[in-house]
C-alpha cells in the first residue's frame, strides 16, 4: 500500500470515498471538494493518491512512462495481485508491448476502415431514427443507446449471431472491475458469469466471420504480428470497450440534448456543429469518469512525492468541468471549443475507439436532426450505478417531430 513517504511535503488527505454508491450516482458535487483540495491529494479509504484538475490530470495521462499502465488501470496493482483476468495488451500494457499492439489496432480501426462502414451504418441509423421519431416517447437508453451499437457493432467484429445479447451483460463488469472489490464489482461478476463466458468463447478464431475486425486480427498472427493467444486476447479487447462506452456514450448524449433543449435547437440552426458535440457531451459528463494509473518511480508533484508503486486515481470527469481550464463548465454547450477533453484519455492510450464512437454519434444525430424539432425529458432518469463509468440505465424523452 502506498504510505505518506519521507522527503515529501504534507499531501492534503481526503476521508471520501469515490466508489461509494451515493458518489458513483451524483459524481459533480463531490468533484469541488477534489479539485480544491490541491494538485495532488491522499484518498485515506482507498488508500491511494488522486488528482482532479485538468492540468495535473491531463499531464498524468501524457506520462505514460512515471505513471504506467502495465501494473493495472485499476485500483488492483498487477504487480502484487492477480488480475481477476489476463491483462489488456492495450489498456494495461506499456512500451514496448503496447506500440506493437496498439500499431496492430489502428491498422484495423483506421478510417479507411471506417469510411467503408459509413453507408451501411448510416442506413441503420436513418431506420432507427424513422422508428424512434413515429414513437414520440422513447428511452434514449433501451429504445437508442443499447440499440443502434448492437445493429453495427457485433457485425463489423464478426460475431456470431446467437448470443450477442450477452455483450450487454458483459460490458459493464470489465469498467467494474477496475474498481474496488465492493459490492457493486461483486453484483456485476455474479450477473455477469455466463456472458464472461460467452465473450471468452466469441473471441476464439472458428467463431468470427471472415472480412470482420475479430478475424483481422487473426490474419495480422498469420503475419507474424502477434501470437494467436494475444490475437484472442486483442479480439476479447474490441467486446471490452466497444460496447458500454457508446451504449452510455450515446444515451449520455441525448440526456445533455434533453437536460439543454436550446442546443438542440442550436444544432437545428447550425448543423456544421454535429461534429463536435460527441466531444463536448464526454466533457460535460464523461461516460469512463476515472482511471488508475501506478507510479513506476518516486515522481514529484510541487513539493510532495509520489512514491513508487503508489496507485493514482485521475478523476477525468473532474478535469472535464475544471473551471481552471473551461469557461461555464457545468454548461452543455455545443459551440464549446472542446479541443483538449480528456473523455476519451490523452497521451499514447487515448481511446483506440473514438472515431468508431464519433461516427456512430454523428450518424444517430444526422438521422436524427432533420426528423425532430425539440427534444425534452419525459420522466425520471435512472442511472446504472458502475465503479467507472457514469451509466444510464433509463431517459425517457419526448420528441416533437419537425
Ligand atoms: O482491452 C480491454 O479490455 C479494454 C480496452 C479499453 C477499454 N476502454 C476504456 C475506456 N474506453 C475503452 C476497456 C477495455
Amino acid at each position: 500500500m502506498s504510505a505518506q513517504p519521507s522527503g515529501s511535503g504534507p499531501v492534503p488527505s481526503l476521508d471520501l470515498d469515490p466508489f461509494d454508491e451515493a458518489f458513483l450516482a451524483d459524481p459533480y458535487p463531490h468533484h469541488h471538494a477534489l479539485r480544491d483540495a490541491g494538485p495532488l491529494l491522499w484518498l485515506e479509504r482507498l488508500q491511494c493518491y488522486a488528482m482532479a484538475r485538468y492540468d495535473d490530470v491531463s499531464a498524468a495521462l501524457r506520462d505514460h512512462q512515471r505513471f504506467c499502465s502495465g501494473r493495472g488501470v485499476g485500483l488492483t496493482d498487477f504487480a502484487r495481485e492477480e488480475p481477476w483476468r489476463p491483462p489488456s495488451l492495450l489498456l494495461e500494457a506499456d512500451p514496448p508491448l503496447h506500440d506493437r499492439t496498439r500499431t496492430l489496432m489502428n491498422r484495423i480501426v483506421s478510417l479507411p476502415a471506417l469510411r467503408a462502414l459509413r453507408p451501411v451504418w448510416a442506413e441503420r441509423a436513418g431506420e432507427l431514427a424513422e422508428r424512434l421519431v413515429a414513437m414520440r416517447r422513447f428511452d434514449a437508453v433501451r429504445d437508442l443507446g443499447e440499440v443502434y451499437p448492437m445493429m453495427v457493432f457485433p457485425d463489423t467484429i464478426g460475431l456470431r449471431r446467437e448470443g450477442r445479447e450477452h455483450l450487454l451483460t458483459y460490458a459493464g463488469t470489465t469498467f467494474n472491475a477496475f474498481g474496488p472489490r465492493n459490492a457493486v464489482l461483486a453484483r456485476s461478476m455474479e450477473q455477469a458469469a455466463d456472458a464472461i463466458e460467452w465473450v471468452a468463447a466469441s473471441c476464439k478464431r472458428e467463431n468470427l466471420s471472415p472480412g470482420g475486425w475479430g478475424m483481422a486480427v487473426y490474419e495480422a498472427a498469420d503475419r507474424g504480428e502477434c501470437t494467436p493467444d494475444e490475437a484472442e486476447r486483442l479480439v476479447r479487447s474490441f467486446l471490452s470497450a466497444g460496447v458500454d462506452t457508446t451504449v452510455n456514450g450515446l444515451a449520455q448524449m441525448m440526456l445533455a440534448f434533453a437536460s439543454f433543449p436550446g442546443e438542440w435547437t442550436a444544432l437545428r440552426h447550425r448543423p456544421a456543429l454535429l461534429r463536435r458535440v460527441l466531444d463536448e457531451s464526454l466533457r460535460w459528463d464523461g461516460t469512463v469518469q476515472t482511471f488508475f494509473r501506478t507510479a513506476a518511480c518516486d515522481v514529484p508533484v510541487g513539493d510532495m512525492v509520489i512514491p513508487e508503486g503508489s496507485k493514482l486515481l485521475l478523476f477525468l470527469a473532474a478535469a472535464n468541468r475544471d473551471p481552471r481550464k473551461w469557461e461555464a463548465p457545468d454548461r452543455f454547450d455545443i459551440s464549446r471549443q472542446t479541443s483538449g477533453h480528456v473523455g476519451f484519455g490523452f497521451g499514447i492510450h487515448q481511446c483506440l475507439g473514438q472515431m468508431v464512437a464519433r461516427m456512430e454519434a454523428d450518424l444517430m444525430l444526422e438521422a436524427l436532426l432533420p426528423r425532430i424539432a425539440s427534444i425534452r425529458l419525459a420522466g425520471p432518469v435512472e442511472r446504472r450505478i458502475n465503479n467507472t463509468l457514469h451509466a444510464l440505465a433509463s431517459v425517457p424523452v419526448e420528441i416533437e417531430p419537425a
